[in-house]
């Protein structure tokens, strides 16, 4: 359940007369999502998701992807920008958080994408990255490569009471990869979504239809965002079975837009390794800090390190 911020309909009804959207029909709470509060709102105009940001994402970041968001929608990319009010405002507060209403998208995030659907997907990443060739804002990953000893340390030996063994197991790996990661210099960066898991993005059938949840959106290696995307999209939930058409398809509606540089391609399977790494360390801290009757539902570390096992055995993710 992801709202954690109560809005009322007199506060909401309130909010939108800032904004030239007709007035408020009905609204109700999304369940899905973990990070912030979200609210499908309908007006006598159209309908609008509601966000209110909680606390992982700083309010000082929001000019950042709004202007992101701004940048892809302008070049026709299928992202929801946030829906400005009467005087140019984006970022408002609302209960006592930063809040933006921001465009509905249509579609479907999809559970067991077919390899149709992870080549349409590749390609929209693609597209994507394309359009930002000429964004010029940066912002740090602050979950990036830099981050991971620092948070392994403070999950510490705690780590062996989500398996045992893990803290020594991880710790073997991260070393292994933090010294096969790529100078900077060695491949393009950019600005990219690190964060682009089946649930992120919206479908029709085989078309996309929306990306969203850009708040963990950085500047990193072009090439990080695709092996992100393949650890999130190549397995099953559990990260047990490993589908490699499902890969390959998303790796090749990828590169029929933004071709592979040589680096690039040598590198992703250390880059999928650093994304099983980095998504482990995320979900073993909220793992081991977010109380058993918590509303949120805690994401499975150890589904991550069965994916880690299996970039481990492999040379390349090409095959
Ligand atoms: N612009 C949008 N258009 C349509 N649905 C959206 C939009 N943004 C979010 N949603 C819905 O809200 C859910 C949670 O959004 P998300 O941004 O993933 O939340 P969180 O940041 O909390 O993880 C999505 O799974 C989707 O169903
Ligand atoms: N995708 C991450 C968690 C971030 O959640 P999101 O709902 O904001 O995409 C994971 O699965 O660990």
């Amino acid at each position: 359940m992801a709202v954690y911020t109560q809005v009322s309909a007199e506060a909401l009804g309130d909010f939108l007369t800032r904004f030239d959207v007709g007035e408020l029909v009905s609204f109700k709470g999304i369940a899905e999502g973990v990070e912030n509060s979200n609210y499908l709102v309908e007006t006598t105009r159209d309908r609008f998701i509601l966000t209110l940001y909680e606390k992982r994402v700083a309010a000082a970041d929001l000019p950042f992807f709004m202007a992101l968001l701004d940048h892809l929608a302008e070049r026709g990319q299928p992202v929801p920008p946030a829906i400005a009010d009467r005087e140019g405002r984006e970022i408002h507060e609302l209960c006592g958080r930063p809040a933006c209403l921001i465009r509905f998208l249509p579609g479907v995030s999809l559970s067991e994408p077919t390899a149709e659907q992870a080549r349409a997907a590749g390609t929209a990443m693609g597209k994507m990255h394309a359009a930002l060739t000429d964004f010029d804002l940066a912002r740090e990953n602050t979950m990036g490569v830099e981050h991971w000893q620092p948070l392994f340390d403070k999950c510490g030996k705690s780590l062996n009471e989500i398996s045992q063994g893990l803290y020594d197991d991880l710790g073997f790996q991260l070393d292994e990869v933090l010294s096969a990661w790529p100078a900077e210099t060695q491949m393009p960066r950019s600005v990219i979504h690190a964060d682009l898991f089946p649930d992120n993005v919206l479908m029709l059938g085989d078309d996309v239809t929306g990306l969203i949840d850009f708040y963990f959106a950085c500047t990193d290696f072009r090439a990080y965002d695709i092996a992100v995307m393949h650890s999130a999209w190549s397995f099953d939930n559990e990260g047990r079975r490993f589908d490699r058409e499902i890969g390959n398809a998303l790796l090749d509606g990828y590169q029929k837009i933004v071709p592979f540089e040589a680096a690039e391609r040598a590198a992703l399977v250390d880059l999928a390794r650093g994304a099983c790494i980095r998504f482990l360390l995320s979900r073993a801290w909220d793992w081991l800090n977010t109380p058993a009757d918590a509303m949120v539902t805690r994401k499975d570390p150890m589904a991550y390190w069965r994916r880690l096992e299996t970039y481990d055995a492999m040379d390349g993710l090409f095959a």
